[in-house]
């Protein structure tokens, strides 16, 4: 047997994929697909679809409990032979009946005939095996150490005959490895039962890796003139005196970056002089999220409401959506076309997804999460890919490079984390948890009345994990007033292209719109730094306004803060510590 190589495994994975986008309701093809990535080194995206076949699974024992059942497409061929309509080499007959984007256009959902019990005794141990395995390696221990819990009862309660021992043999060796980490996080020694522990002591978020997927035809060329002058042409209306550029910047990625490595992005620069106190950037956003229930705020663009006896009073949801309220009638039309229209008549459902959050330390990861319900319904209501809305398309993932590790995928648990529970693997910087980026998004999907299996081509977990990635590197975050957690963040795609300083030539505010203003000469940054010798020296700020050809600097953090405060701050927006020549000087790294 050869070894696979990168280039035959991502060929694995492409053709199993049209096979599932085929026949997306056979478990088998993603639990054959779960095991490509596991080999490819994605444990999230495994962990992703060996859950798909799990719950696919679970139809055949509990039919009346699940919305979706297994089945496989099969056709009739000669002697009446019940088949596959596909080859195992993923060769397509001529009964394909799925569009470019995989989506099956006849939607028949009998389809196909029903996954037998047999089979579902065949391959449950390996999809708990796989599921678990995987939940492991990426770190989300809470949940792997429930499934696996649940996979190892069910496996001890078949009939000797028919469990898969192998499977049984992996599940024990997890939870073995779980009990060893809940131990040393409690303190506890000795022998301890699987019932004695409190899944809640294990960490329920890891990371997966923040990649642009090989397989990505999404991502534009960011730097090619075209892209480049249809950034500027977009930039005209909000920032006319700004002009986006390619900049090099210093690469912060690792944890001991090379001073002399850059990294080629992209940067907001000014085209002509710019006064103090000049706003030179006003841009609105759709793309954005609250976690705050039945609010005062509009719906589409999160700015307050008007005063219900104002001229122009707040708008409801013409299609009846009795929480959903407008701003304007402006933003009402807009929000039809552009992310209401495909969840209008469904915001009971909706609404009761992400919002309530009991811990408080959740809160801006769930807001992540609503953000992608709104880029999940932009999608749907405009009929676009969710990577190709002009608001997602063009912003910056801080993607890593895609390399493939075979050696993640023997990953043991603690040896190869460090003490942050992260997986010690640069690339690994994405927070990935079961509940956020699997459980979640499936169930906005159900609620949009969208089926999470044959839509797949649209929403699949590299898709939302590329969406995450975005938004975390991008996204703008506003505090609650009353208990001063995050409770709005938005993306707004041009801003968003500003460069990060710890001295910055503007500020920006957020009410409805987002704004940038030149500084003033009161406003600018004033260096200071203790010397070795104790005593502290200081520069004196700059003017405030802006030179032609100047690079728009934003700050990603409090200015007023020391160097070390403002590294730890901005370090997640910016992917390691900061260099900037502010930071620099003050940590007498010059
Ligand atoms: C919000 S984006 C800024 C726009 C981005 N340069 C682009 O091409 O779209 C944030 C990313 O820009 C880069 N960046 C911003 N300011 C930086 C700085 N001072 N030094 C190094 N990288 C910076 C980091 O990679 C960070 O993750």
């Amino acid at each position: 047997m050869t070894s696979p190589t990168p280039t035959s495994l991502l060929e694995a994975r492409a053709s199993k994929t049209t096979e599932i986008y085929a026949d997306p309701h056979n478990p088998h093809l993603y639990l054959d697909r779960a095991r490509v990535y596991e080999q490819l080194g994605f444990p999230d995206l495994a962990a992703a679809d060996a859950y798909r076949a799990l719950s696919l699974l679970e139809s055949v024992v509990d039919p009346d409990g699940c919305e979706f059942h297994a089945r496989k497409v099969a056709r009739r061929v000669e002697g009446d032979e019940v088949g596959r309509k596909h080859d195992w080499d993923g060769n397509q007959d001529g009964t394909d009946t799925t569009d470019e984007d995989g989506e099956d256009e006849d939607e028949d959902e009998e389809d196909g005939v029903p996954i037998t019990q047999g089979e579902y005794e065949a391959v449950i141990g390996e999809v708990y095996a796989v599921l678990v395995r995987s939940l492991v390696r990426c770190g989300c221990y809470r949940d792997a150490f429930e499934f696996g819990v649940r996979g190892k009862e069910l496996l001890e309660e078949m009939d000797a005959a028919k469990r898969d021992t192998c499977a049984l043999n992996i599940l024990n060796g997890q939870l073995d490895s779980l009990k060893g980490l809940y131990q040393s996080r409690t303190g506890t020694k000795g022998a301890i039962d699987l019932d004695a522990i409190d899944p809640a002591i294990l960490p329920a978020q890891g990371f997966a890796r923040r990649i642009l997927y090989p397989w990505n035809e999404h991502e534009p060329d960011r730097k090619a003139p075209e892209e480049l002058a249809f950034l500027n042409e977009r930039l005209k209306e909000v920032a006319p005196k700004c002009e986006v550029r390619a900049v090099a910047l210093p690469a912060l990625h690792g944890d001991v970056p090379d001073e002399d490595e850059v990294s080629v992005q992209l940067g907001l620069f000014a085209k002509e002089n710019i006064a103090a106190d000049e706003i030179i950037l006003r841009e609105t956003s759709i793309l954005t999220a609250t976690n705050r229930l039945h609010d005062d705020l509009c719906d589409a663009c999160n700015a307050p409401l008007p005063d219900l006896s104002s001229e122009n009073p707040p708008v409801g949801c013409e299609g009846g959506c009795a929480d959903t309220v407008f701003c304007s009638q402006k933003c009402h039309d807009t929000a039809q076309t552009v992310y209401h229209g495909a969840i209008c008549g469904l915001e009971d459902g909706l609404e009761s997804i992400g919002k309530d959050i009991p811990d408080p330390k959740d809160k801006a990861d769930y807001l992540y999460l609503l953000l992608l319900g709104r880029a999940l319904a932009m999608s749907a209501t405009q009929d676009i890919h969710a990577l190709d809305l002009p608001e997602v398309k063009y912003i910056w993932g801080d993607f890593h490079d895609w390399e493939w590790k075979p050696s993640l995928h023997h990953m043991k648990n603690d040896d190869d984390r460090n003490s942050n529970n992260k997986v010690v693997d640069e690339s690994a910087t994405l927070p990935f948890s079961f509940q956020l980026n699997i459980l979640q998004p499936t169930r906005f999907l159900e609620e949009m009345e969208i089926n999470p299996y044959t839509s797949l081509a649209r929403y699949d977990t590299w898709i939302l994990n590329t969406l995450y990635a975005k938004f975390r590197g991008t996204a703008s975050g506003r505090l609650s007033t009353w208990d001063g957690g995050p409770e709005l963040c938005a993306v707004h795609p041009l801003w968003c292209l500003a460069n990060h300083s710890c001295d910055p030539n503007v500020r920006w505010e957020w009410g409805g719109e987002i704004t940038f203003r030149a500084r003033n000469d009161e406003e600018t940054a004033v260096w200071a730094r203790t010397l070795d010798n104790g005593q502290i020296e200081s520069r004196a700020p700059k003017k405030g306004g802006i030179a032609k050809d100047e690079e728009i600097l934003n700050h990603y953090c409090d200015i007023g803060l020391d160097v070390q405060e403002r590294r730890g701050w901005a370090r997640g927006a910016l992917g390691g510590n900061c260099r900037c020549e502010r930071c620099i000087w003050e940590a007498l790294e010059d």
